[in-house]
């Protein structure tokens, strides 16, 4: 049985006083929930967070790290620096990482490993974009993205990470995948990953992420396949977070 699993990125959302302050609303909201509830700030935020969690059911995690453990990488975060500080969670390859900031399939397997070098527990995201869903390829492009990332793991590493299923077209546009779209979409992502590493792939838990709000949450995590989900906009207000947590 795979523990339900709700986290919400912040991105680029939130100073350390905000942080706190929504944290301190969350805490009672959520203090009762069945799943594992995470929030994952920026960086400035994380030990504002961390100190703000104390106490209670929330985890810890960061948006992204470096693949270098240290060195001359201006603007990097590495996976010690962020265990240092009590970092529990890495969401690794966000597709705005991967739009944005150059990510690809490489560094997104780097980071997944160097995550779990240093403890780390990767939530690694993969989707495909509008027109590739257009194309028919939605199943080759995930299951291609998620071998890639798990490239070179052990089997016990594999039932160990999160994978979130990210839609691109569904991200922050209030358009969402049907949940049938979504749970087919997320078996398609277990069957490839149990292709090369067998029963892992059914302890590992996989997110639905897309506009998925209080008014959807419960449908889609009514799914076979959907453990959780990772909640972008829903996130930033402790009242529709607790919701989706407690679909
Ligand atoms: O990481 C979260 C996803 O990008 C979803 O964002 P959203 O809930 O604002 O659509």
């Amino acid at each position: 049985m795979r523990k339900p699993i709700i986290a919400g990125n912040w991105k680029m959302n939130k100073t350390p006083a905000e942080a706190k302050e929504l944290i301190e609303a969350l805490k009672p909201l959520v203090a009762d929930a069945q799943a594992e509830v995470v929030v994952c700030p920026t960086f400035v935020c994380l030990s504002a967070a961390k100190e703000a969690i104390a106490g209670s059911n929330i985890h810890l995690g960061a948006q992204n790290l470096h693949f270098e453990p240290k060195g001359a990488y201006t603007g990097e975060v590495s996976a010690e620096m962020l265990t240092s500080i009590g970092v529990e969670y890495v969401i690794i390859g966000h597709s705005e990482r991967r739009q944005y900031f150059a990510e690809t399939d490489e560094t997104v397997n780097k980071k997944v490993k160097a995550a779990l070098a240093a403890g780390l527990k990767p939530i690694i995201c993969v989707g495909e974009s509008l027109e590739q869903r257009e194309k028919g390829i939605t199943k080759e492009i995930v299951s291609l993205q998620s071998k890639l990332a798990l490239e070179g793991l052990t089997k016990e590493q594999v039932a160990g990470v999160v994978i979130a299923y990210e839609p691109i077209w569904a991200i922050g546009t209030g358009k969402t995948a049907t949940s049938d779209e979504a749970n087919e979409t997320i078996g398609d992502i277990r069957a490839a990953v149990r292709e090369v590493y067998g029963e892992a792939a059914d302890e590992m838990r996989i997110q639905y992420g897309g506009s998925m709000n209080p008014k959807n949450a419960s449908e889609l995590m009514a799914k076979s396949e959907i453990d959780g989900g990772l909640i972008g906009g829903a996130s930033l207000k402790a009242e529709d977070f607790s919701q989706v947590v407690k679909y």
